[in-house]
């Protein structure tokens, strides 16, 4: 079963301690909390009041994912407003090792994110310093987009990499994913899920990470 990881990105805003009570009281594990700068992305999200808030509001694991460019100068910010996952994109690092190592520093579990142009083997180098790899499935800076198909590719060939390298690495989605590719993702070696406009824009979504939970 895959870990749920729904997008904050899609949440109402006005209501936002509304959407955050659904995500407590669903079988999400945790909260995709989406950083935008207008630089690295041409879009600008949210940032640290926000999570803190959510934190506040919170016991589940907070996965934040940072469209920045250089990410190095707000690793203990993050930190301090209750960052558990920290995940910086491979394009926006000069010394991703360094950068890896200053998130585990603070504590974090450190992530590093792919856009789909960036092939996998880009990481075979520190792989067994990550705890999570989060392949874009779209390309990063908006929510409701179109998943691209050749993602499935690039997880089992990431899948392969990690069981060669002996590494304990999850395996995050995001973009585009919702019940109708969860199933073939997960078979592609998909570990956990981030799930932005499909779960807020259901119904029902509660029931609709439930469905995600069951693929
Ligand atoms: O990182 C992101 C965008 O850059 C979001 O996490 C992602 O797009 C989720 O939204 P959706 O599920 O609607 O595609
Ligand atoms: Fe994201």
């Amino acid at each position: 079963m895959a870990i749920i990881a729904p997008s904050i990105l899609a949440a109402d805003f006005g209501n936002l301690a509304k959407d955050i009570e659904m995500v407590n009281n669903s079988q999400a594990e945790w909260f995709h909390l989406d950083v935008m700068d207008g630089v690295f992305v041409p879009n600008i999200s949210y940032g640290m009041p926000i999570i803190e808030k959510i934190n506040s509001l919170t016991d589940k694991v907070l996965d934040v994912h940072l469209m920045i460019v250089d990410p190095d100068r707000y690793i203990a910010d993050f930190k301090k407003v209750g960052a558990d996952i920290l995940t910086v994109h491979y394009e926006a690092c000069t010394h991703l090792h360094r950068t890896i190592q200053a998130i585990k520093a603070e504590g974090m579990k450190a992530g590093v994110a792919l856009n789909p142009h960036t092939p996998v083997s880009v990481l075979e180098d520190v792989i067994n310093d990550l705890d999570l790899v989060l392949i874009m499935s779209v390309n990063p800076g908006f929510g409701g987009q179109k998943f691209i198909e050749n993602t499935y590719n690039k997880v089992s060939k990431l899948k392969q990499m990690i069981t060669e390298a002996g590494a304990d690495v999850i395996i995050e989605i995001d973009g585009g994913v919702g019940v109708q590719n969860a199933t073939q993702l997960i078979e592609a070696g998909a570990d956990a899920l981030v799930a932005g406009s499909a779960v807020f824009n259901a119904e029902n979504p509660t029931e609709y990470i439930a469905a995600l939970k069951k693929a």
